[in-house]
């Protein structure tokens, strides 16, 4: 039986491939995450670097940390919880100094986000390329008729037929995959150059989750896009990240290259996860090896 080891207090850690240094766009390091009203610890320590065009994903089991960590980069941990050690930086400025009115000109345009359950993040009372285009005014200034062709623009780029039908329609009237791409064309609209996607694919269905997981990869090779990549399903970790941090309880017990992770893991945690993923034929995700036939 696999025992799982709770001395965690050092992740395994593998060296990150080596090529041209790029600086990073988010850089975390040692982020701990306090909750001043349990007065516990939540998150013991966190870091990795980001630079543009890569993803780095972060998978573990249900209430570990995934989201706050993903909450403390934008900037939105709830009230009584803080980045009580450690730092996170944007394009090199440490977030714990930024003001609200910085906060606001960052997110969207600098660090945006995708999360699970799209229909809560758009209006139900407004058609959704009306929601586009009130970002595009907002963030970039544009006038409302440049803002509408953008708004069509974008809803294309996510790959919706028919972005004129799609603009002028209801969330109601969407489906849970088109109301996905919509927040992901929302998410994008201002340039961003960090996307944090929080579980954005759970509630798919494995087809529309496929989809969507290549219009990410997509974005990030045309755009340069860097992505954070949050998930329980180590697939969706496999197809599109290029590091990953497994996360329990608070800990990252491994870190390191996706495909040396998930090739020979180090953490029983980690064992534990990829078996229960076999059944699920995790094989199929990884790309083949450097030299396989
Ligand atoms: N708003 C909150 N108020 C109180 N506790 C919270 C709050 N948000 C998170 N927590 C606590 O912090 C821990 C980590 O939560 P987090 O949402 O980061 O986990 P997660 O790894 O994203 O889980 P999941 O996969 O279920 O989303 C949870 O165990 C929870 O107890």
């Amino acid at each position: 039986m696999t025992t799982l080891s709770q001395d965690a207090a050092r992740p395994e850690t593998r060296p990150a491939a080596t090529g041209p240094t790029v600086p990073p766009v988010l850089s975390v390091r040692d982020a701990h995450i306090h909750d001043r009203a349990g007065d516990r610890e939540i998150v013991h320590g966190v870091s990795f670097d980001l630079t543009p065009g890569k993803t780095v994903g972060i998978v573990g089991e249900s209430g570990s940390g995934k989201t706050l960590t993903c909450r403390a980069t934008l900037g939105i941990l709830p009230p009584h919880f803080e980045v009580s050690a450690g730092s996170i930086e944007i394009d090199g400025t440490d977030i714990a100094t930024l003001t609200p009115q910085q906060w606001t000109r960052l997110r969207g345009s600098t660090i945006s986000a995708v999360f699970q359950d799209p229909a809560s993040y758009l209006n139900p009372s407004l058609r959704v390329g009306a929601q586009i285009a009130e970002v595009l005014r907002v963030k970039t200034g544009l006038k409302r008729r440049e803002a509408r062709l953008r708004a069509l623009e974008l809803l294309a780029a996510v790959h919706l037929r028919d972005p004129e039908l799609v603009y002028g329609q209801y969330p109601f009237e969407l489906s849970g995959g088109m109301l996905q791409r919509v927040l992901i064309a929302a998410a994008i609209a201002a340039g961003p150059r960090i996307l944090i996607a929080d579980e954005a694919t759970t509630a798919l269905d494995v087809t529309v989750q496929a989809e969507i997981l290549d219009l990410l990869a997509d974005l990030r090779e045309s755009t340069g896009l860097a992505l954070v990549v949050v998930s329980h399903d180590l697939a969706v970790v496999a197809q599109l990240c290029d590091e990953v941090l497994v996360m329990r309880q608070g800990e990252v017990v491994e870190q390191g290259p996706t495909r040396t992770v998930l090739d020979s893991p180090r953490h029983p945690y980690t064992r534990l996860l990829i078996d229960e993923h076999e059944s699920y034929g995790l094989d199929k995700f990884l790309a083949p090896k450097e030299g396989a036939a």
